[in-house]
């Protein structure tokens, strides 16, 4: 990473202002998933034993810019006291007299949580006057959010104009891993591209055909795919206007010499429902029956992926094969989870509903690393430069 990070700082005694991104999943107060908090943990840590007063700062959910309880984040200073073993306080505001007090109380090593920054309508339109007011509380900013590092927030890219703007050891992590993939992979390179649909990843499959040696596509976009060569489909998601494009990225990759996988095999369902029949066609001699659709891949695109993911020395995972929620078409998402799980090579897997899945197959602690950001995840293979990240100190 070509960005300074916090370990490059003297931050003994100084106020440090780290932004995280505790936008945690709630049930009522109840935190039903605390890996976004325990990943930014080692940051937290860092700057707790080298003496400096941490004031960390997150949104959480949508709220708006109003003022919502249903956003607080007090559940998040709760569990962060318990990880962390001491007192985390929460501010009942993200700046004014009442933070700046509470602020000048912190000793060296004291850890403080400012409420939910989104609710201020200034923080999502990146107002100056709001990143002024956010940066008067520290010395140094830290941006630990990796998960909102693609939006150009007042507490994510314009405080950092004021303070010297670092990142935090998440962020670094999360950088370097797929930086690492996409500018200097160990080969073979395969890239496992799953979700709904292509429209979404048009530019993270064009931008993955320069990178990659082998590119498998599953899931509903895969559908679009096989369409395009002429496969029957029958009521599957199929994005008939990105036909000629699925024919056009298949071409490009050919002529690059990019190895693409699809499904050979479908497991079609007689309708979207978790208890619907189903069964398992061939993609090409067979197709998806009339009024029928592609809900996962079939055993034989799974045994074949298991073959291109052990040949590979770098895989890059994002998106399901299949509709993953239902356990009827689960099959091919988790033994990709598993394929890749095996693979002795660097194995980093985008945030989202491919997180979701590698936890539900079991294997989250075989992967070299998971990212914590979808949305920002996605940006990065798509090639886009990230601006929490831009915002930050050169090195
Ligand atoms: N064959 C399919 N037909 C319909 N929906 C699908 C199919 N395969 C996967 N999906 C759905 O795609 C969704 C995930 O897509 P997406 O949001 O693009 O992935 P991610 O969040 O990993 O980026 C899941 O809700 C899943 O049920
Ligand atoms: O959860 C997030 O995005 P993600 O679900 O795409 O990983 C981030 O916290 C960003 O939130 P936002 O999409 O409301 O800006």
């Amino acid at each position: 990473m070509n960005k300074q990070s916090v370990r490059d700082l003297d931050v003994k005694g100084k106020k440090v202002f780290v932004r995280c991104d505790f936008n945690v999943p709630l049930d009522g107060a109840t935190i039903t998933d605390d890996t976004r908090i325990v990943a930014a943990l080692p940051t937290i840590r860092y700057l707790i034993e080298e003496g400096a007063r941490v004031i960390l700062a997150s949104h959480l959910g949508r709220p708006k810019g109003e003022v919502n309880s249903k956003y607080s984040l007090e559940p998040v200073a709760q569990r962060l006291s318990e990880l962390l073993g001491k007192a985390v306080e929460k501010t009942q505001g993200s700046i004014g007299p009442e933070v700046q007090e509470r602020v000048n109380l912190l000793q060296d090593g004291d850890v403080l949580l400012l409420e939910n920054v989104r609710f201020h309508a200034g923080e999502e339109k990146n107002d100056p006057e709001l990143a002024k007011q956010f940066a008067e509380l520290a010395d140094v900013y830290v941006n630990d959010a990796f998960g909102t590092a693609h939006r150009a927030h007042a507490s994510t890219a314009g405080i950092a104009e004021h303070l010297p703007a670092v990142a935090g050891l998440l962020m670094e992590k999360e950088i370097n891993f797929m930086g690492q993939a996409l500018d200097d992979p160990n080969r073979p390179f395969t890239a496992i591209i799953g979700g709904a649909k292509v429209s979404d990843k048009i530019t993270v499959l064009e931008n993955l055909l320069g990178k990659v040696d082998q590119l498998i596509i599953g899931g509903g976009m895969a559908n679009t795919f096989l369409k395009s060569l002429g496969y029957k489909l029958g009521n599957s998601l199929v994005e008939e206007d990105k036909l000629l494009l699925a024919s056009a990225l298949l071409g490009k990759a050919e002529s690059m010499g990019v190895m693409v996988f699809l499904p050979e095999d479908l497991v079609v369902a007689s309708e979207f429902k978790a208890d619907a029949e189903h069964r398992v066609v061939d993609a090409e001699l067979e197709g998806v029956p009339d009024g029928w659709m592609a809900l996962d891949i079939g055993p034989k695109s799974m045994r074949t992926f298991e073959l291109v993911v052990q040949r590979s020395n770098t895989i890059i995972w994002n998106g399901p094969m299949g509709v993953f929620e239902m356990d009827a078409f689960a099959k091919g998402t988790i033994s990709v989870a598993q394929s890749v799980a095996k693979c002795s090579g660097t194995t980093i897997v985008g945030g989202g509903d491919s997180v979701a899945a590698v936890e539900k197959a079991g294997v989250a602690d075989k992967m070299s690393h998971i990212s914590t950001g979808g949305g920002a995840s996605l940006e990065f293979l798509e090639g886009k430069a990230l601006p929490g990240v831009v915002a930050l100190n050169d090195k």
